[in-house]
């Protein structure tokens, strides 16, 4: 686990790094808040954090306070050192939002345990938030996740005014697949075709299981024209790579897709741009399946 030790004292500094990585953690530094913080814009930014207490420019609880002010949800476990005594400076820390104090000079044990339950929280926080956030079966965003991931993207593209386009894939029949094949098969299938969606995106492209077999993809910087190849891409690989469930069994499928461009010139919400193309979809299924229709 990376560990964000800040500290304007080279030597102490020096010291922690060679601490932290003898107990097993990566260590990353920074010389004062202002560096700090442009570490913790990374969008997978270490979680564990020693800060000094006395540093020029910024202090460790003014540093503590910013962090607990953002609002993009990322959790911060925050260990304070200083050479301060007393209570009233472990209360001033820990009502900055320090979750932890220690005193300079440090004991190296009581540093290394506490830090050490400062990453199993870390652990228990990431854990808490997979479950909330991913679909256990695919691992891809779930649908309050997705909903979120949707709008943020929606506001940078209205900022920026970039084009984001949307679709929802649905497979074709499922219901047959499980009935033929049975439930477990069936997840397997499922999970096929997120890999094949996931196989044919870029990077910052948003991919969330809506219900059972119903998918929704984000596409950020995309037109319709483009959004149209990705789908095209996408249709054809999962009707002609079927899904391998074991020696004897290979399902073919078939998906729909519905597709839509956010109309910025309206001022269209994520939820408006959602149904429009969820009507798309209804359209392909009705025009026959495996097909594309694009919104209007
Ligand atoms: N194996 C599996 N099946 C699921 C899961 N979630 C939902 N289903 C099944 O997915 C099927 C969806 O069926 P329908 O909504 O009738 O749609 P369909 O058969 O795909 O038909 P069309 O969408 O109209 O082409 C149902 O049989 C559900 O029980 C899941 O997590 N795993």
């Amino acid at each position: 686990m990376e560990l964000l030790i800040i500290d304007d004292d080279p030597i102490t500094r020096m010291a922690l790094c060679a601490l932290a990585e003898e107990w097993g953690f990566v260590p990353i530094e920074a010389d004062n808040a202002q560096s700090a913080l442009k570490v913790l814009e990374d969008p997978d930014p270490p979680h564990l954090l020693v800060i000094d207490w006395s540093m020029p420019g910024m202090s460790g609880p003014e540093l503590c306070k910013i962090i607990r002010a953002r609002d993009d949800g990322q959790f911060f476990y925050i260990m304070m050192l200083t050479g301060r005594e007393g209570n009233e400076a472990i209360v001033e820390a820990m009502e900055s939002g320090a979750d932890d104090f220690v005193h300079k000079p440090f004991d190296y044990q009581v540093l290394k345990v506490r830090l050490k339950a400062g990453s199993r929280i870390v652990r228990l926080e990431q854990t808490l938030n997979q479950l909330a956030s991913r679909d256990p079966l695919t691992q891809c965003w779930n649908r309050r996740m997705l909903d979120e991931l949707r709008d943020n993207a929606i506001a940078e593209a209205k900022r920026k005014q970039t084009p984001l386009a949307l679709m929802v894939l649905d497979i074709d029949h499922f219901k047959a697949i499980n009935d033929n094949y049975g439930h477990p098969a069936g997840d397997a299938a499922i999970k096929h075709v997120v890999s094949v969606i996931n196989h044919n995106l870029r990077e910052y492209d948003l991919v969330g299981r809506f219900g059972g077999e119903e998918f929704v993809v984000v596409l950020p910087r995309t037109d319709t024209e483009s959004a149209w190849g990705v789908a095209e891409r996408i249709r054809a690989a999962i009707q002609f790579q079927p899904a391998i469930i074991d020696a004897d069994t290979k399902i073919d499928m078939t998906i729909s897709i519905g597709l839509a461009e956010l109309n910025q010139e309206e001022g269209e919400s994520g939820a408006e741009l959602f149904d429009r193309a969820d009507q798309a979809l209804l359209d392909a299924k009705h025009q026959g399946r495996n097909r594309i229709v694009s919104a209007p």
